[in-house]
This record gives structure tokens, sequence and C-alpha cells, in this order.
């Protein structure tokens, strides 16, 4: 299928981000959002990270101003009705993003493939929530996701062959490598990683060393280029919950319980840091 337009749902820091991805590949792009201040800041983020690269000579100044026409801001829904493509990045949550879908699904056209880039919520639950399931599809990014190569491509049930042609064909051309993965939660990157960040939490939680002790541990012990508690708060902290979440009720197994030091911080509005505070303080 032929894509050429592409709605971005949800302008946070993966939305905006693979708004970013999209328009420098060629493709028109309309980064929605319920609330304008989201998408100013999101689009300001994009100007900022291409005239980076306009700095280092990885770019020319008349590319930027190509990608960043390609860009349409977006607070009206409706918008979807001219799209070939929606990406929908908004909170991992399944109730809203349900909502959301069965809205997408009565404006986007027929021939629009409704895609998520949710970390570790079934996608044949999200695809339920339309009429067309076939045309529903996990396209997971990776954060940040104009610097990490991964996307993870998850089919639900009834998505079809074309459909995931159509997606693989997409994430190869914004340059990135898709790897296909079945509908379990946590899909295998969450599924590996998020127990990983769970259990440091646990260790910081029972005092078996400091929070730069941990992560110090993971960097220079096992080449991780951050540390657990550092890539939480990257990730954010309510992610990290509602992926832990996911897995505990998901598997139904205590092993994925999520740590009470998380949902402390959660429930205190400490989310890392998009929010300035998490394990650690940020400008
Ligand atoms: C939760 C989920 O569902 C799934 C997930 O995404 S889990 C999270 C997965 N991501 C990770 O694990 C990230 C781990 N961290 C890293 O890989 C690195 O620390 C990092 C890439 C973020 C930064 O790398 P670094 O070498 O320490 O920093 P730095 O030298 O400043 O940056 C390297 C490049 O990344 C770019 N970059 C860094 N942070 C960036 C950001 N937030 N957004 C966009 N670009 C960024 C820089 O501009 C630089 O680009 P160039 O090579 O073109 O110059
Ligand atoms: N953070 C990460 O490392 C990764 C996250 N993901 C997944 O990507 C998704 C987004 O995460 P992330 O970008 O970090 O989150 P953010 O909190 O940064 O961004 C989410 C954005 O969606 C907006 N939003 C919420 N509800 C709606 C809605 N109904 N319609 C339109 N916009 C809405 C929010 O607005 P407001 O703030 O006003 O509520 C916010 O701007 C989640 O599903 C997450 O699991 C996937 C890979 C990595």
């Amino acid at each position: 299928m032929d894509v050429k337009t592409i709605m971005v749902v949800g302008a946070g820091q993966m939305g905006s981000g693979i708004a970013q991805v999209c328009a420098m590949a060629g493709y028109h792009v309309f980064l929605h959002d319920i609330s304008q201040a989201q998408i100013d800041k999101g689009l300001a983020n994009i100007e900022k990270l291409l005239s980076r690269q306009v700095e280092k000579g990885k770019m020319t100044e008349e590319e930027k101003a190509a990608t960043l026409s390609r860009l349409t801001p977006s607070t009206d829904l409706q918008n979807a009705a001219q799209v070939d493509l929606v990406i929908e990045a908004i909170v991992e949550n399944m109730d809203v993003k349900t909502k959301l879908f069965a809205e997408l699904d009565q404006i986007a056209p027929p021939h629009a493939i409704l895609a998520t880039n949710t970390s570790s919520l079934p996608i044949t639950e999200i695809a339920a929530a339309t009429k067309r399931p076939e045309k529903v599809i996990g396209m997971h990014f990776m954060n940040p996701v104009p610097v990490m190569k991964l996307v993870e491509i998850i089919r639900g049930l009834a998505t079809a062959d074309e459909v995931y042609e159509t997606i693989e064909a997409i994430t190869r051309k914004l340059n990135k490598v898709p790897v296909e993965v079945n509908d379990f939660p946590g899909f295998i990157s969450n599924r590996v990683l998020m127990p990983m960040i769970n259990e440091a939490i646990y260790a910081l939680y029972e005092g078996v060393a400091t929070k730069e002790a941990i992560d110090e541990v993971m960097k220079l012990g096992m080449n991780h280029p951050m540390g657990p508690l550092t890539l939480a708060d990257f990730i954010g902290l309510d992610t990290c919950l509602y992926i832990m979440e996911t897995l505990h009720e998901g598997f139904g197994d205590d092993k994925y319980r999520p740590c009470p030091l998380l949902r402390k911080y959660v429930k205190a509005g400490w989310l890392g840091r998009k929010t300035g505070r998490g394990f650690y303080t940020y400008e």
C-alpha cells in the first residue's frame, strides 16, 4: 500500500520523535495532541534536534526547512480523514487507547492503517475496539526515536499480511530495522528490559546500594549506555509502572510485581526527566 500522509497522535517524547523521523523520510505528517502546548513543545524539540544536525553537517538548511514544512500541527482529530496511516503514541492506558482507536476508526479512511506505539499492551485488544482489526498493528519505536534503530512490529490476531508488509517497508524507509515479535504482554523489549529496571528499583528500595552505585555497576560492569535508574527516568516512571502492571496482570505472575517505590514516585508526580524529577533531578 502506498502511504504518503501520516498522523502521529500524542506529541510527547515518543510522538514528537516519530513525527520527526517520518517527516525526515519524506512523509507528510500531522502531529496531533489534545494539548496545543504539548504540540508547541514537540515541534520546538524537533526544530532543535534538526538544527543540531545542520550544525554537525549531517543535514543542510534546505533539508531542515523541507522537513519542517512537512509537519502540520493538529488539535482536530478530524484531520485523520486525510491520512493513510495513524501512529498512536498517547499515554500507556488501555481505556484511553481503545477510546481513541474507536474514534479514529470512525474518522480515518477505510484504507488507512492504525498503528500503535504501545510498549506493552495487547495489540489484539486495541484492534478489537475498531471495525478494522486487520488494519491494526503494533509499531513499537525505541526512545530516543531519532537515534535508536529498532522498531518492534507486532501483529494482532487479525492483522493482514499486507498491513504487516507495509509497516515493515515504512520502517526501512525510516532507516530503522524491523523485528517481528508476537503479541504477548511487553513483547520482547519490555518483557526483558522492564523487570531489570524494576529489580534495580527494588535494590534501591531495600538499601542494597545508592542510586549512583546501582547505575555505575550496570554502566561499567555491563557496558549499558545508561544505568537502569537513569534509564527509568529517561523512559518516564509512569510508563515504567504501566508496563510492569501490564506484565503483572497479563501473566498473573508475582515476579512482575511493580516495586512500591516506583508506585510512590509516580503518585508524587515524580515521573523522571519529563517532570524534572524522578530518581534524579533535572534542570
Ligand atoms: C520503554 C520502551 O517501550 C522501549 C524503550 O524505548 S526502552 C529505552 C531504549 N533506549 C535506551 O536504552 C537508550 C539508552 N541510552 C543510550 O543509548 C544513549 O545514552 C543515548 C543514545 C540516549 C545518548 O547517547 P550518548 O552517546 O550518551 O550521548 P550523545 O553523544 O550526546 O548522543 C549521541 C547521539 O544521540 C543524539 N541524542 C542524544 N539524546 C537524544 C535525544 N533525547 N533525542 C534525540 N537525539 C538524541 C545526539 O544528538 C547524538 O547524535 P549524533 O550522533 O548525530 O551527534
Ligand atoms: N517513553 C518511552 O521510552 C517509550 C514509550 N512508549 C510508548 O509511547 C506512548 C507515549 O509515551 P511517551 O511519549 O513517553 O509519553 P508522554 O507522556 O511523553 O506523551 C504522551 C502524550 O500524549 C498526549 N495524550 C494523552 N492522551 C491523549 C489523547 N487522548 N489524544 C491525544 N493526545 C493524548 C499527552 O498529553 P497530556 O500530557 O496533555 O496528557 C502527551 O502529550 C506510550 O504508549 C508508551 O508506552 C514506547 C516506547 C518507548
